[in-house]
């Protein structure tokens, strides 16, 4: 029986948002399409056994990568909304993943995951037994739009948080809860909504704000940049000391 922690990367979205023909999980961002930035961040953990891409029918992209990191990859056929993909992804893990597995979602538009940030999740759900994400608290002030575009009214910020991803969560519980969600028809945008609507515990984890998820060409020149600045630290730390760079 598998131990270890499985992730599911959701990557069969259009990228109508960004636009373009190509979706924009294959962009190449600093020598690498954004899926593979996604997929290593998560393989390179420890604790992470595999992973399994959920792609659209019809990707003629998918590189068809059956391992990464020295760890096995799988692919399934997602759906048409990201909530049908994860379950399908779900469903479609390795026999041997045991119902009671911690599994991991990660979208495969989020590149810049930060291992420490892996490590906290990890910790945090393996003590408390309860699903845990990834999130940021609200910076800015919020204001919600009345129906003439000008501002209705500020929202109060204090205890909101943005959800981003990994989310972690117990396989057999997250697949019953998207399956509870999509039965009655409730849209969620997140594997921790569909888990808060059946009255789950969901424990917040603050993750780094540079954890962004590429939606708009605009967020395309500040991953590059975050991207290009990792792959750099990196290099510098193999470099042995003493030495300079190549
Ligand atoms: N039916 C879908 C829709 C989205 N996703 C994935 O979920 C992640 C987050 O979704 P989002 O940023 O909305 O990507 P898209 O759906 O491609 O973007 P858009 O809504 O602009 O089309 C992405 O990795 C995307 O590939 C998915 O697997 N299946
Ligand atoms: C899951 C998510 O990334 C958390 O913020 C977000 O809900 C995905 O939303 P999208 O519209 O499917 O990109």
């Amino acid at each position: 029986m598998s131990s270890g922690v499985w992730a599911v990367i959701p990557a069969a979205g259009r990228g109508r948002r960004f636009g373009g023909e190509l979706p924009k999980q294959y962009l190449q961002v600093a020598g690498a399409p954004l899926i593979a930035h996604a997929l290593d961040a998560v393989l390179s953990h420890p604790a992470v056994q595999g992973a399994i891409v959920v792609i659209a029918a019809d990707d003629p992209h998918w590189p068809g990568w059956t391992q990464r990191a020295g760890k096995p990859v799988h692919a399934c056929i997602g759906g048409d909304e990201r909530a049908d993909s994860v379950l399908a992804g779900l469903q479609g893990l390795p026999r041997e993943v045991a119902g009671d597995a911690w599994v991991l979602v990660h979208d495969a538009a989020r590149p810049n995951l930060a291992t420490g940030d892996l490590d906290r999740l990890l910790a945090t759900a393996l003590a408390s037994g309860d699903g845990a994400i990834l999130a940021a608290p609200v910076r800015d002030t919020l204001k919600r739009a009345g129906s003439d575009g000008a501002i209705d009214r500020t929202e109060p910020r204090e205890q909101l948080w943005r959800a981003l991803t990994p989310q972690l969560f117990r396989r057999d519980v997250l697949a019953r809860a998207l399956e509870s969600a999509a039965a009655a028809g409730v849209a969620v945008t997140d594997e921790a909504m569909a888990i808060e609507r059946v009255g789950g515990n969901v424990r917040l984890v603050e993750g780094r704000e540079d954890n962004i998820k590429v939606t708009t060409p605009a967020d395309l020149a500040l991953v590059e940049f975050l991207l290009s600045r990792r792959a750099d630290a990196a290099g510098a730390a193999t470099v042995p000391k003493g030495q300079l760079a190549p």
